[in-house]
């Protein structure tokens, strides 16, 4: 039996071939994102560039208004929320708006957070704390990572209503 390590061609960049024990398989790992794959890797694990990969984890802050579909319809502004997802949407576009025509839109940005958003993070000017993978809910997590920092999200939609991002670390 031919040993695979010497005639084989080398794995692309950022992974490494191990061997199962309980099936006595070799699989292959990802040593970017820790995950394990039976299939011989095709691809670097690593994009082109090794610093454009994403950070493990991000700051944002939010300005989140529900509407009556939202999972809880009721935050500290209000016991109980009856606004449509349209109307939802159409007052946070008069938010974005005002932060693309305010001259420092970080503070604008808290400063509607603080008297408007229907998150618990209100009290906070939206502040979320950092975060990683697998903490948000997944629309909120994607739009989170891929924004620059001191960058705007597009209005973004999960089952607690309709929110505007900013991150800001
Ligand atoms: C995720 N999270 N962090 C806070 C928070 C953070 C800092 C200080 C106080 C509250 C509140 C929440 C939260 O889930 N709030 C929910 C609303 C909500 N739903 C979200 C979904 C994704 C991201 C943020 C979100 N916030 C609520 O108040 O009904």
């Amino acid at each position: 039996k031919k040993s695979q390590t010497e005639d084989e061609a080398p794995l692309p960049k950022g992974w490494e071939k191990r061997m199962s024990r309980s099936s006595d398989e070799p699989y292959y790992f990802n040593m970017f994102t820790g995950k394990s794959q039976w299939d011989r890797p095709t691809k670097a694990a690593m994009s082109a560039d090794s610093q454009s990969n994403e950070p493990k984890e991000v700051q944002c802050s939010h300005i989140l208004v529900k509407h009556k579909g939202s999972r809880r319809p009721a935050s500290w502004r209000s016991d109980d929320i009856t606004r449509s997802k349209e109307e939802a949407i159409e007052i946070l576009k008069g938010y974005q708006k005002e932060l693309d025509e305010a001259s420092d839109m970080p503070k604008k940005f808290q400063d509607i957070a603080s008297k408007y958003s229907d998150c618990s993070s209100a009290k906070r000017g939206g502040d979320l704390g950092p975060f990683r993978r697998g903490q948000m809910q997944k629309p909120f997590e994607d739009a989170s990572f891929s924004l620059p920092v001191g960058q705007l999200s597009d209005i973004i939609d999960t089952d607690s209503g309709v929110h505007v991002i900013l991150r800001t670390k």
